[in-house]
């Protein structure tokens, strides 16, 4: 086949594509108009999971889950849109990974909004000027983002969904030579987490490691600055027109980030592959035993837990704390149910959503 004739061919498939997809969207209208009537709510994570899971089982060509997903969660995003406009609150500034995980759910097609701290986050989803609120919760090689947990704790939002994604360092900078550079801004973190190439490259150059609070900003000076670099995401070195020298400059390769999706008042169906978010804020923890008994609970139903976090109580001058659960499971299980039921008093439900694996 000539390539004039794979072009041709291919252009007949988008033709179909885009009918379908138009077939399709006339469809969405019609649930978002259903779901407005019944005030239901538009995201449904779970309904979506399900959808990529039947095609990953009936695929039989060369797509892959992954490339699956890709495609399939843009359209998602893409219909969301459609039954109504979505406004998305993450972590700014724009070009920061949570914004990358923010638009690994919501597609391009979202109204974005940067915001400069996590609680602002939270609170515009609080306030309703945000229908969703995009933070980080943890890093596998740095550990748990306290702000966010503190945050949970301390207002009502849910969860709606988690998003993980790998962290890649860039090296951005619009000096020809290593040698030239005089400073190389980026995040504390990520000085940390791209020590080994630091060492290496810069070993007996004069270069000077200038922290600041986002990989963004790092980017943006590295614009304005001839003999500046920035540590930065991909995005960031676009966004800013800073060209990449290097790719790929941490330490380790399995470097990942989870994020939450929080709502107001959001409740997923189960999926049968869910996670479950609970605060306890046990009475007299000061007393042995009463930790582990109310672990024994999950342990005593066969419940896996995935993640325990203390955090201090505050206000008080005594060490006395509050934990922050994750499990396996949907709270509508009536194994979670019957510890939820037990300590209606002391356990705050976060949210239950579909698990990432
Ligand atoms: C169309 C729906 O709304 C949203 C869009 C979906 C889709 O495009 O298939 C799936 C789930 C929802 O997040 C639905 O709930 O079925």
């Amino acid at each position: 086949m000539t390539l004039d004739s794979l072009r041709n061919a291919i252009d007949a498939i988008d033709d179909q594509m885009l009918t379908l997809l138009n077939d399709r969207m006339e469809l969405v209208r019609h649930v978002g108009e259903l779901k407005r009537s019944t005030n239901a709510v538009i995201y449904r994570p779970e309904r979506e999971k399900q959808i990529i899971d039947r095609l990953e089982q009936q695929n039989k060509g060369l797509m892959t889950r992954a490339a699956i997903e890709a495609i399939f969660l843009e359209i998602f995003a893409v219909s969301r849109n459609l039954e109504l406009p979505e406004h998305v609150a993450f972590l700014g500034p724009d070009g920061s990974f949570t914004h990358q995980a923010a638009e690994s759910r919501f597609g391009a097609m979202s109204a974005y909004m940067a915001l400069p701290t996590i609680r602002s986050v939270f609170e515009s989803v609080e306030t309703g000027r945000a229908r969703f609120g995009v933070v980080p919760i943890e890093n596998n090689q740095e550990g748990v983002v306290f702000e966010t947990i503190d945050l949970l704790n301390e207002k009502d939002l849910t969860i709606a969904a988690e998003a993980e994604i790998p962290v890649h360092f860039t090296f951005a900078t619009q000096a020809e030579n290593l040698a030239d550079i005089t400073h190389i801004y980026s995040k504390d973190i990520a000085f940390r987490q791209c020590s080994k190439f630091l060492n290496d490259s810069f070993e007996g150059l004069k270069a000077e490691l200038v922290p600041v609070e986002s990989t963004s900003k790092a980017a943006k000076l590295a614009a304005q600055q001839p003999n500046a670099a920035a540590i930065c995401s991909t995005i960031a070195a676009k966004l800013f027109g800073v060209p990449v020298l290097f790719d790929n400059i941490e330490d380790s390769d399995l470097n990942r980030t989870r994020f939450l999706i929080l709502a107001k008042d959001f409740k997923n169906q189960p999926s049968g592959q869910d996670k479950t978010t609970l605060i306890a804020r046990l009475p007299n923890t000061e007393s042995p035993g009463v930790l582990a008994e109310f672990l024994q609970e999950f342990n005593a139903r066969r419940i896996n837990l995935t993640k325990i976090e203390s955090r201090p109580m505050r206000g008080g001058a005594s060490f006395v704390y509050w934990f922050l659960l994750e499990c396996e499971g949907h709270a509508d299980e009536p194994r979670l149910q019957e510890i939820l039921n037990h300590h209606a008093a002391d356990v705050k439900w976060v949210g239950s959503y579909v698990r990432v694996s």
